[in-house]
């Protein structure tokens, strides 16, 4: 390998060392606090990432696509839609994909290099093979960077905890030892430590999953705060105009004191970030180009392809993976007005989450600065136009226009595959499409581990033995 660039260089913190830094970081962190303000931005080299300029707008085309991409894909936050639009991308565009031998890069083990198909070895950025690597793994950007050169667009998606969390108990019951013991995801959430053990088999799905799957560290205090259950401060969201129909979400409220520094859940000062998880926070910020946000769906699609080039209908697509209970799950976590139990169990869920709340506030703030920049009617405009391709798209294509119970979901390659204690909703193409349509449904409609199977088979075509010369051998 050649001289490391700074950036490469500085990318390549990874946890384990980040760990060690944050020791130290967290034993001079008081002197630190003593100068005031936040830590961040008393660290100017820590940015690494090229700052992001917005797009011109749609007349003033001055950008290449970006092929080389790096989507770490978490747990239960909407990835799957995600995955989705980079399987059709490279699919259409003919990129290789770096894939597991399975469906999944040995997680929750940290990711590694080998276990990333066909993979070799390689000396220097220009030789690596891969233009997208997006399947799920517990993010290790060493490793990462072995396969995919350091200058690929790196991107992910988080989710508000307390979606997440009804969404991980549901499809992660039986898998967690702390979820499978409780009786409820309320009874789970009023109680944790009667239930979660750390370490306990796949009781990662259980507590901070997003901050385990970004592969950061753990703080050594992981522990429910001695406030807890005590819910942190009122919970306020509220439904942006703008954002009507089935995708409508969220945005959480910030107080007029407050608005520029703690977004709501962090007003208390016992939830404010602390400074080790502000470390993590940079890290990240130097290493990922964006973060998406599940609740800003749209919004986060329209920056996506303004950031990569790509155009509209390059990310438009279909829901994945939906659990057939989800949108009472979603639409509790975003309903303006909460019922106290369901403000309770979100509450909860965020606490408990502590550091995937840190993270979910954070990258929502970031989207939002972005949306700025970019410019609020301007987004608007993009998000209205993205909705109504999709209307169209799932008119055309889709039996019924929506998500369908997996019960009606008779052809094997469009059928989800089927786990966790909810049905995971599918699509049904309409019949009589023409041979085009049928092509470009039936990519919408694939889902995750089909499409993997496709490219897989695609990328490794099976080698055809050649016919043995031996007559003797051949059937008469
Ligand atoms: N576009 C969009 N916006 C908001 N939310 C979305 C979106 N697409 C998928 N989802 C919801 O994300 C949940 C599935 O997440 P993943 O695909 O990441 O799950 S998995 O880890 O790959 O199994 C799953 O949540 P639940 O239905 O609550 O389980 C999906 O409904």
């Amino acid at each position: 390998m050649g001289p490391l660039s700074p950036v490469r260089t500085m990318r390549l913190w990874r946890p384990r060392s980040l760990g060690v830094a944050l020791g130290v970081f967290m034993t001079i962190g008081f002197g630190l606090q003593l100068l005031g303000g936040p830590f961040q931005r008393r660290l100017p080299g820590l940015q690494l990432r090229q700052s992001w300029i917005p797009s011109l707008g749609p007349t003033v085309k001055s950008c290449l696509p970006r092929q080389r991409l790096v989507f770490l894909k978490t747990h239960k936050s909407g990835s799957s839609s995600v995955l989705n639009l980079l399987h059709r991308y490279g699919d259409q565009q003919g990129l290789r994909f770096a894939l597991p031998a399975h469906y999944q890069f040995g997680y929750p083990k940290l990711f590694q290099a080998s276990k990333v198909k066909g993979y070799h070895p390689q000396s220097s950025d220009t030789k690596k093979p891969f233009h997208i690597l997006c399947h799920h793994m517990r993010f290790n950007l060493k490793e990462v960077l072995q396969v995919m050169p350091s200058d690929s667009f790196f991107f992910s998606i988080v989710r508000d905890p307390a979606a997440l969390a009804r969404s991980a108990f549901s499809y992660y019951k039986s898998t967690s030892s702390a979820f499978r013991k409780a009786p409820s995801l309320a009874a789970f959430l009023s109680n944790p430590r009667a239930f979660y053990r750390p370490g306990g088999r796949g009781n990662h799905y259980a507590r901070n999953l997003l901050w385990f799957d970004f592969g950061l560290p753990f703080p050594p205090e992981t522990r429910v705060s001695p406030h807890l259950p005590r819910d942190p401060s009122p919970l306020q969201l509220r439904i942006i105009p703008s954002a009507a129909g089935p995708g409508t979400l969220f945005q959480p409220v910030t107080t007029a004191a407050n608005s520029h520094q703690h977004p709501a859940g962090f007003a208390s000062s016992d939830f404010r970030p602390s400074s080790f998880i502000q470390w993590g926070l940079a890290w990240l910020d130097s290493v990922f180009d964006l973060v998406m946000v599940a609740e800003y769906f749209d919004e986060s699609l329209v920056l996506l392809a303004d950031a990569l080039c790509w155009g509209l209908d390059d990310v438009v697509g279909f829901m994945h993976n939906a659990q057939a209970a989800g949108e009472q799950r979603l639409g509790a976590a975003n309903k303006s007005v909460l019922n106290g139990e369901d403000q309770q169990l979100t509450a909860r869920a965020r606490a408990w989450n502590n550091l995937d709340w840190a993270l979910y506030t954070h990258f929502n703030r970031s989207l939002w600065a972005r949306i700025e920049q970019y410019g609020r009617s301007r987004l608007q405009r993009a998000v209205a136009e993205l909705r109504a391709r999709r209307e169209a798209l799932a008119k055309r294509c889709l039996m019924g226009g929506e998500a369908l119970d997996p019960k009606y979901i008779t052809d094997v390659k469009l059928r989800p595959f089927q786990f966790g204690s909810a049905k995971v909703l599918g699509y049904v193409l309409q019949s009589g499409l023409s041979p085009k349509d049928q092509e470009e449904c039936e990519r919408l409609a694939t889902p995750e581990l089909q499409y993997k199977d496709k490219l897989d088979a695609k990328q490794f075509p099976p080698t055809v033995s050649l016919p043995l010369k031996t007559s003797g051998l051949l059937p008469p």
